[in-house]
């Protein structure tokens, strides 16, 4: 089996992240690559190791220095997001799909680096003020944060004609529907050639 990769990015609040986890539980064939970071741990709804590998500012450039990363940005002021080659690695030597959570940014470099072995899907939230609210509903970011996750999101919104298809993430049962048609065609295997 040739392992693929598929790549859901979003403007933060879009809801990326809870139409990932809700795949992994429909699709066994799927595992979740894990990032490195060095924002600080969400207290007690985060875990090192299930979310994202916390590490120091120090670390993430030492895996810069080993080319550690398939892709990584600065995805806000300060903090540092990447996707760690051995993670692909791990997951396609355990003969399953990596699934990735990126910014939108990440999910273009994903595409351009594995070309078709990636599906790079952009979820689009059905407007600015949805997803404003949305932010304000989750309650993990202050009011700056959310200001400046808004004004990323003007600039993120304008880069969905890169992706290979888009999914707007108005309903969240139609959006997750949507997301595991896309994810068993692009996984399926290749008929035989009789
Ligand atoms: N279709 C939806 N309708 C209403 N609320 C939703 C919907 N989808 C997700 N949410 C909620 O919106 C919030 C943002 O979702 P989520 O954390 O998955 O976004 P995200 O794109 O992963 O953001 P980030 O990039 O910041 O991690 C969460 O509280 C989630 O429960
Ligand atoms: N380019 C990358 N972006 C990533 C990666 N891992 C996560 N992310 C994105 O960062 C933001 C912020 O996430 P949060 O958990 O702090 O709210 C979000 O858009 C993620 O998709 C990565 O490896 N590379």
């Amino acid at each position: 089996m040739q392992g693929k990769i598929i790549a859901f990015s979003a403007p933060s609040g879009a809801g990326k992240t809870t139409i990932v986890h809700r795949l992994l539980e429909r699709i066994p064939e799927l595992s979740f690559s894990i990032s490195a970071c060095t924002r600080d741990k969400r207290g007690r709804t985060e875990a090192n190791g299930k979310d994202y590998y916390f590490i120091s500012v120090q670390e993430f450039q030492e895996k810069i220095r080993q080319d550690a990363f398939v892709e990584w940005e600065e995805v806000y002021e300060g903090a540092f997001y990447g996707t760690l080659k051995s993670e692909i690695e791990r997951i396609w030597e355990g003969g399953e799909h990596a699934v990735l959570d990126v910014d939108v940014k990440g999910g273009l470099s994903i595409k351009e680096f594995y070309k078709e072995r990636a599906l790079a899907i952009f979820v689009k939230p059905p407007s600015l003020e949805v997803l404003e609210q949305r932010l304000r509903n989750r309650a993990t970011d202050s009011a700056a944060s959310i200001s400046a996750r808004i004004y990323k999101a003007n600039f993120e919104l304008t880069f969905e004609d890169r992706f290979d298809v888009t999914i707007v993430n108005d309903d969240l049962d139609k959006a997750i529907d949507q997301a595991e048609k896309l994810v068993r065609d692009f996984i399926a295997p290749e008929p035989a050639v009789v």
